[in-house]
Parts: C-alpha cells; structure tokens; sequence
C-alpha cells in the first residue's frame, strides 16, 4: 500500500479521537530540573512545594464504565486493512523499529512528523504511532488489531479485557518490574518486607499509608489482595521519587529497572513488592483474530519471524573438523559432552578425499548450535575430543517446524 493512500484524509477522518485517559487522575507534577544528581528527583512548584494526596481506587461501576467506554469502538469488520500500534516515542520506540528491522521488516516512516507508516513486507498492513497507553486503548475500542507495548502498560490499562491476547511475551527489550518502594530512613529503617509494611501500627483510617503511583488500576488491586485496608493513592506524571522525601507520600509504586534511581533518592524495594515483570510483548485483538483470517495471517508471520529471530539471538553456529571411523561414531563423540547437544543433537557430514583412486572419508564436518553463555566451554569440549578448524558464526534465524506460541495462539482462540 503506497504512503500518498494513507496521506489521504479518509484516514485521518476514520482514526477516531483518543479516548479519554482511563482513569481521570487530576494532580500532576511539573518540575524543572535542579542542579543536583541526574537520578535524584527534586521538584519545584514555583518555588514552592506541595503536597497532594488524591485517592484513586477505583470502584466496580468506575472499572465497568471505563470498559464500556473503550469497547464501545468501531468493530473490525469495519475495516479493510489491518493496524499495528507502535510506540510512538518513549524507550520502547526506537527499540520496537530495531527488532522490526531485524526480522527484515522495516518501518517506511517518511514523513516524522506524521503518525502512519507503513512496512513493504506485510501487504495490507497499516503501521500508527501511539503512545503506549493509547496503544492499549485502541486495541479495546477496535481501532488498532495488533501492537506492541511493555506488558506493565498492557495490564495497566488493559484492565484484564479478555479481548485481548498476548501473542508474544517475551520481545526481549524494556524489561523493568513494577514494585513498591519506600524511604530507607525514619519509621521505614527497618522495615524490608511487604508485610512488615502492611502490619506497621501507623497506619489508620484517619492516617492511611499514602502511595504515589502512576499505575492506578495495578496498584490499588495489588495493595488490596495483600492485606492494606488503610492505604490511599496519590498519582504524577513522573519523577515519583521525589514524592518521599517531598512529604506528599509514604510509599511509591513505580517502574524500576536499574534500581539507580530509587538509589539516589534514599528509596529501597521490599520483599514481596514486586507487581509484576514487564518486558515489550505482542498483543492483538481477540475480535481480529477471530473475525478476519488475513489478521490471523499476517499475526503468523510477525510471530514466526519474532520467534525466529528471537531463537537466533542467544545461539553461535559451530563447525570444525574432526578425525573418526564413521558419522555414528563421531555424533557419539560429540554428544558425550555436555555442552555439545545442540538444539536438535549435531550435524556430522563426511568431508571425502580421493585416496589410491578411490572416494573415501577423509574426516567429519560437525554443525552445531551453541547457547552464546556457553561458546568458551562448548569449544573447550570440541578440542577435548579431537576437534580442529573450529568456526564460529552468529546466526541470524532459527525457524522451527512449528511456532509453539502459534499453536498456543489456537488453542486460545479456539480455532
Ligand atoms: N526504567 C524504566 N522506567 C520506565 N519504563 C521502563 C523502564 N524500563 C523499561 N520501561 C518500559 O518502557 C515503558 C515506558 O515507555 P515511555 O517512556 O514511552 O512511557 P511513558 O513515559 O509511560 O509514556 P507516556 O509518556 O505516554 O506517559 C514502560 O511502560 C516500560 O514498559
Ligand atoms: O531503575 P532505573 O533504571 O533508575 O529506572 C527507573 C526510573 O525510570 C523511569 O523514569 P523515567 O526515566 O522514564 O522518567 P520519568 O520519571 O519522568 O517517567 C521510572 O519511572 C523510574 O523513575
């Protein structure tokens, strides 16, 4: 599909209005950066600070609005083409592209400025730029079939609609965890468990815990299922450290990776506070994928490719040579080390050589795959057992007879 068809305003006009946020949150913070450490979080409220508390819990009637509201979106059939959501910017965006272009499917973005593109090698399929959120938020009104976002935004705002499926789990990049954290210093000293923090006397209607969190569907549930009766939940669009040792929260439920940041700013993780893992994760649409088959297609042939080239990622390809009296005995060879199995057992082919006019063996070729983690001791064993001329190569694919998150895709859909 040429760029200048999706340039024209019909499509402008077909995308509907982003949905309103999920959960109206009214407080944000603006702050400007001070001369302190990069990673330590001051804010700055014109001069002043402030201190802000707004309980964000939600109730069932709010959740069963929200739902309806995002799933009350044009249906699939509607459409001809089929959309892919992609992080528009943010630390997932450049990231995503580079995954796509390693599995030979690169964006066409001309213009930067605009928010669709599209990719050569899927026919039909028309790629927008969103903010993660968004993403999710179109997959459940039915504007986008497919797209790609970190699995924390996909529970977030997702709210456990079974219309959505997660195609791929694991895309191997952004990966953070959501998790509690609280102020090294003070009443918290020593306090290292999520259930030292739940039991601590402070805590009372009149003086609930106070949580900053910008993950207001996650964390009210996860404080609820473990045991907080007394908690409220105040909500920013970043810098949440900074909330602590602002005196306008007790505790912060926030994206950490690194750790650096909670570091910086005296905050420590508690056992048991984790939410939840994240990492980028494929998702689509129940309703695509059952209603149209050439979404199930080319779902296929995104997850065949991510699967190939993710397999791929961590393995070495190695040959060498090796001396034997026939294939059988070397393979046995090679498989007495433990390193040496391959993903399948190795590839031994005869290397022939005209000896006294006749075509013999001269020695044995071996192929294997090898985990990236074990290429140093997987070419110590080779050496062990004869092996010589050893060659090392990264591989690119790694296509599987079958796509076992395919077959679990099916069954899932039941199809
Ligand atoms: N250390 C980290 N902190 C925050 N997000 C991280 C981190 N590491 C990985 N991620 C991933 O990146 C995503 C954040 O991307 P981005 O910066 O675009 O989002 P955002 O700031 O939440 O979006 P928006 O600007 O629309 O509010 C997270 O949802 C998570 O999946
Ligand atoms: O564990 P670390 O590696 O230190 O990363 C964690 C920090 O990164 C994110 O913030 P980001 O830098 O995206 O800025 P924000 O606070 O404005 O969202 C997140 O909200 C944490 O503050």
């Amino acid at each position: 599909m040429s760029l200048s068809r999706l340039q024209q305003p019909r499509y402008l006009q077909q995308c509907p209005s982003p949905l309103s946020p999920s959960i109206p949150l009214p407080c944000s913070f603006s702050f400007r950066v001070s001369p302190y450490s990069q990673r330590q979080r001051r804010l700055r409220f014109g001069g002043h600070t402030s201190s802000v508390a707004v309980c964000c819990s939600l109730s069932q009637q709010q959740q069963s609005q929200i739902l309806s509201s995002v799933t009350n979106g044009s249906t699939v059939s509607d459409r001809k083409e089929i959309r892919l959501g992609l992080p528009s910017k943010g630390r997932m965006a450049a990231d995503t592209l580079d995954l796509l272009k390693d599995c030979q499917l690169s964006v066409k973005h001309v213009n930067p400025r605009q928010y669709v593109a599209e990719i050569p090698q899927l026919t039909n399929v028309e790629v927008w730029f969103q903010r993660p959120k968004d993403i999710v938020r179109k997959l459940l009104s039915g504007d986008l079939d497919l797209g790609i976002v970190g699995y924390d935004t996909f529970s977030e705002f997702g709210l456990g609609n079974e219309d959505l499926i997660i195609v791929h789990d694991a895309l191997g990049y952004g990966e953070c965890r959501l998790s509690i954290a609280i102020p090294k210093y003070g009443i918290f000293e020593n306090i290292n468990s999520l259930r030292e923090l739940a039991q601590m006397p402070q805590w009372t209607t009149e003086k609930p815990l106070r949580v900053a969190t910008g993950f207001s569907h996650l964390g009210p549930k996860f404080m609820k299922d473990n045991g907080f009766t007394h908690v409220t939940f105040s909500t920013a669009d970043g810098a949440l450290e900074a909330a602590p040792a602002m005196g306008i929260a007790d505790a912060i439920l926030d994206l950490v990776s690194s750790g650096t940041t909670l570091k910086e700013n005296n905050l420590k993780e508690i056992e048991g506070g984790v939410v939840l893992e994240s990492q980028a994760v494929l998702v689509a649409t129940r309703k695509s994928l059952i209603q149209r088959e050439d979404v199930r297609d080319i779902t296929k042939e995104i997850l065949e490719r991510f699967e190939a080239h993710l397999r791929a990622v961590g393995q070495f390809t190695v040959t060498a040579n090796m001396r034997g009296s026939s294939t059988e005995e070397v393979a046995a060879r090679v498989l007495s080390q433990p390193s040496l199995s391959g993903l399948q057992g190795p590839t031994v082919s005869p290397v022939f050589c005209k000896r006294d006019g006749e075509v013999v063996p001269d020695f044995y070729a071996i192929v294997i795959c090898v985990p990236k983690k074990a290429l140093y001791e997987s070419v110590q064993q080779l050496r062990e057992i004869g092996g010589s001329g050893v060659l090392i190569s990264p591989l690119t694919y790694i296509f599987e007879e079958v796509t076992p998150r395919w077959q679990d895709l099916l069954l899932k859909l039941e199809l």
